[in-house]
């Protein structure tokens, strides 16, 4: 077994993420740039991993249940074999048991030959005792045993199920495991999007138009990472998930307007509202991070955007040079990222209640800064991906409450058809609309 094994690359992924406290997406991608897998082990590796972190908190039960070692004494490398062994053979049916259970004592043995008899003991008195292992019983717990079953913290569960009741918070945890869609957005300023779907079928990659915006495309199936594509290279395409570019026909910039985005890498949204203006006008793009600004500069010049300004800048202070200059401003702001569990399951461990209440304070900070930009008759926009009241709605009121001059602007007439909020805003969440769980609030100053 070389270095080249997917098994052995995603065991590799998994105790990075773990060790180092890395994004998911990162990590698999870091990994697979180095690595000279077949495109079908890529997916192989991609699938491991998530499906483990997926279902980590299910599979970590389990071996609890099956292992005399307590699970805190448990070698991270081993752990990590156990759960891709058991998820193997709990979730995918084209591997034979027998293989999840001798590829995983393979790995075992290059990794501490020692434990292998470990891992080997446990993955079969799985398939041995299955039937018997207990769950938490809903009745007497629905807590716990919603927790297992969809691998969601317990305070989360609790949180939710407080807030939307059994049946909303179910179809979530259920969604939140689920694959998200792959979108990407026709690069408007190069190609229609009709033209890059036969570009990109050209190339081996299937899609279709997606469904809440006019530039998306949905991947439907492909034989090569986007990213060595043609098509990628000339900047005919960004990916992005559709709703965040529900953000930017919201903010609706036109040509000839100076747009501040003050939370703005990777640069998504910045370079959506740049093709928005057919690349004529001024738009500042700031972020605290230089290195993420690396990443606006990289995906304007790759998209042939010249109309971006990328700049260094902490959002919290107020720049006195930009008071009431902005056409529009986007506060696209930090948040715990509850929207985006499906692309980043690791999320769902990392973040705790006191987070949520840190991450308030920021965001109200940030917003009330950046209102400062925006001129007499401008546009605010809030937003964020994730789906906790106390970053979106709460943030909202409280801004409002202190800030006479922002009213609030229905934005029915920005959005598709399909979407028809109940309120002025919007809060979209991936069991319903089968996007990411994101929440756009547009707010205009008074003249
Ligand atoms: C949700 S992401 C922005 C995504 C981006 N708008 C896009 O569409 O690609 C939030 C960003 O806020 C940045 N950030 C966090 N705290 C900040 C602060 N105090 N000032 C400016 N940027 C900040 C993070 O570095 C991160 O890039």
């Amino acid at each position: 077994m070389n270095n080249e094994n997917p098994r052995r690359i995603a065991l590799n992924i998994l105790i990075d993420i773990e060790e180092n406290k890395a994004f998911s997406n990162i990590t698999i991608n870091k990994y697979l740039r180095k690595s000279n897998v077949t495109a079908l082990d890529r997916r192989f590796i991609s699938q491991l991993v998530y499906g483990v972190l997926e279902n980590k908190i299910y599979l970590d039960y389990i071996i609890k249940n099956l292992s005399k070692t307590k699970m805190k004494k448990i070698r991270i490398e081993i752990l990590n074999i156990l759960r891709l062994g058991l998820y193997q053979i709990i979730f995918l049916q084209k591997v034979p048991d027998s293989a999840a259970v001798n590829e995983s004592v393979k790995l075992a043995k290059k990794v501490n030959f020692r434990l292998s008899g470990f891992v080997n003991g446990i993955l079969r008195s799985y398939l041995r005792v299955k039937d018997r292992i207990s769950f938490p019983n809903y009745d007497e717990n629905p807590i716990s045993f919603l927790s297992v079953k969809y691998s969601h913290p317990e305070w989360l569960v609790k949180k939710w199920l407080n807030d939307y009741g059994l049946e909303f918070t179910e179809k979530l945890l259920e969604a939140n495991n689920k694959s998200p869609n792959l979108t990407v957005r026709a690069n408007t300023l190069k190609i229609s999007r009709e033209a890059l779907i036969k570009k990109l079928n050209e190339e081996g990659i299937s899609c279709r138009k997606g469904n809440l915006a006019r530039e998306a495309l949905i991947v439907e199936s492909m034989n090569n990472s986007l990213d060595k594509l043609d098509s990628f290279n000339k900047g005919l395409f960004q990916v992005q998930d559709e709703s965040s570019m529900l953000v930017s026909h919201i903010l609706d910039p036109l040509e000839g307007e100076f747009i501040i985005d003050v939370c703005s890498a990777p640069g998504g949204k910045s370079t959506h509202i740049a093709q928005l203006m057919n690349n004529k006008g001024r738009i500042l793009s700031r972020d605290i991070h230089r290195h993420k600004l690396d990443l606006v500069k990289a995906n304007s010049r790759r998209l042939g955007i010249t109309i971006i300004e990328s700049e260094q800048y902490n959002a919290l202070k107020l720049d006195d040079n930009l008071i009431g200059l902005a056409d529009k401003v986007l506060v696209d702001a930090p948040c715990s990222g509850f929207g985006i569990i499906r692309r980043k399951p690791e999320i769902k461990y990392l973040k705790e209640p006191k987070d949520i209440i840190e991450l308030s304070k920021l965001q109200i900070e940030i917003l009330k800064v950046s209102s400062k930009y925006v001129k007499n008759g401008g546009i605010l926009i809030y937003s964020t991906c994730t789906i906790q009241d106390e970053e979106n709605e709460k943030i909202i009121r409280k801004f409002l409450e202190e800030n006479g001059e922002f009213t609030l602007i229905d934005i029915k007439d920005d959005l598709p058809h399909n979407i028809r909020p109940e309120e002025k805003y919007l809060q979209l969440y991936p069991h319903i609309s089968n996007t990411d769980g994101f929440f756009i609030c547009k707010m205009k100053k008074v003249e």
